[in-house]
């Protein structure tokens, strides 16, 4: 594999006596498409808010591109080509998708005209290009789901931390992601999604982080690590990977 973009060791972090983020160690590849799952509450977003500087964490450290970003602001982070989505989507209603992928576009281009232009190739990556000039607010949720990415792409960004672009999506909808997400890889953008569907968890990530109540309880190809019966426990309560064996074996 080759060398670690961003690389993540032993990060914690509390609220109050709630440990979110235990002692998490990981390296994402650059160039890779990885995921990150886990049941609700295992604390997938804080993780997310801690290599992005969104939280500071109790301890540990996050590098990227070889240097310590551990703390540093988001919008500092996004300059040095990281950038996050979040699950929910808040555009500017009023202002129309040229305008609100635009916003991602100034981190890097003042000029508002090239910011505008920079919106409407990022728009065509997402297959928004036909809606350019409405109102965000009247986009439908899949609409939302890529005007987010699409703000993101704008900043340019080298790794791309994706919260949940699927969820909220019906299944012919998810289809239609798949692909998007696959060719930012293609287009040279590193990719680690959080992901409640496993459909395209197994579709798309070469390896997979599994949380659960804070810690990384497992990590390997999705094929792998679904078979593993501690997290097939996280998912589906204590005893659970003996009995579905135990069901098996009768048949
Ligand atoms: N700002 C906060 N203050 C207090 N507790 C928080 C805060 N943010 C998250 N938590 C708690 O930390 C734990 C981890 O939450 P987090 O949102 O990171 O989980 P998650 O894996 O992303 O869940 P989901 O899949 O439901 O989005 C949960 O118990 C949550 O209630």
């Amino acid at each position: 594999m080759s060398e670690a973009l961003l690389q993540a060791r032993n990060l914690s972090v509390a609220f109050g006596g709630l440990k979110a983020v235990q002692d998490v160690s990981l390296d994402v590849p650059q160039g890779s498409l990885t995921a990150l799952v886990g049941p609700n509450g295992a604390g997938k977003t804080t993780l997310f808010a801690l290599l992005s500087g969104f939280l500071k964490p109790d301890s540990g450290s996050v590098h990227f591109l070889g240097r310590n970003i551990t703390g540093h602001a988001p919008h500092e982070s996004a300059r040095l080509g990281l950038t996050r989505t979040f699950q929910v989507v808040q555009p500017f209603g009023a202002q129309t998708v040229r305008q609100n992928i635009a916003v991602g576009a100034h981190l890097r281009l003042a000029d508002r005209r090239e910011a505008l232009a920079l919106a409407e190739s990022v728009a065509v990556r997402v297959n928004l290009g036909a809606v350019l000039d409405k109102p965000a607010a009247d986009l439908t949720v899949a609409g939302r789901k890529r005007l987010e990415l699409a703000r993101a792409l704008a900043t340019r960004p080298r790794l791309l931390l994706l919260d949940e672009v699927l969820a909220g999506l019906n299944p012919s909808e998810i289809e239609e992601m798949i692909p998007v997400v696959r060719n930012l890889v293609d287009e040279g953008v590193t990719v680690l999604m959080i992901e409640h569907v496993m459909r395209a968890v197994m579709s798309l990530a070469e390896q997979v982080w599994v949380l659960a109540q804070g810690c990384l309880i497992a990590s390997g190809p999705p094929s792998e690590v679904t078979r593993d019966p501690g997290v097939v426990e996280a998912y589906l309560g204590h005893g659970a990977a003996a009995r579905l064996a135990a069901r098996g074996a009768r048949g």
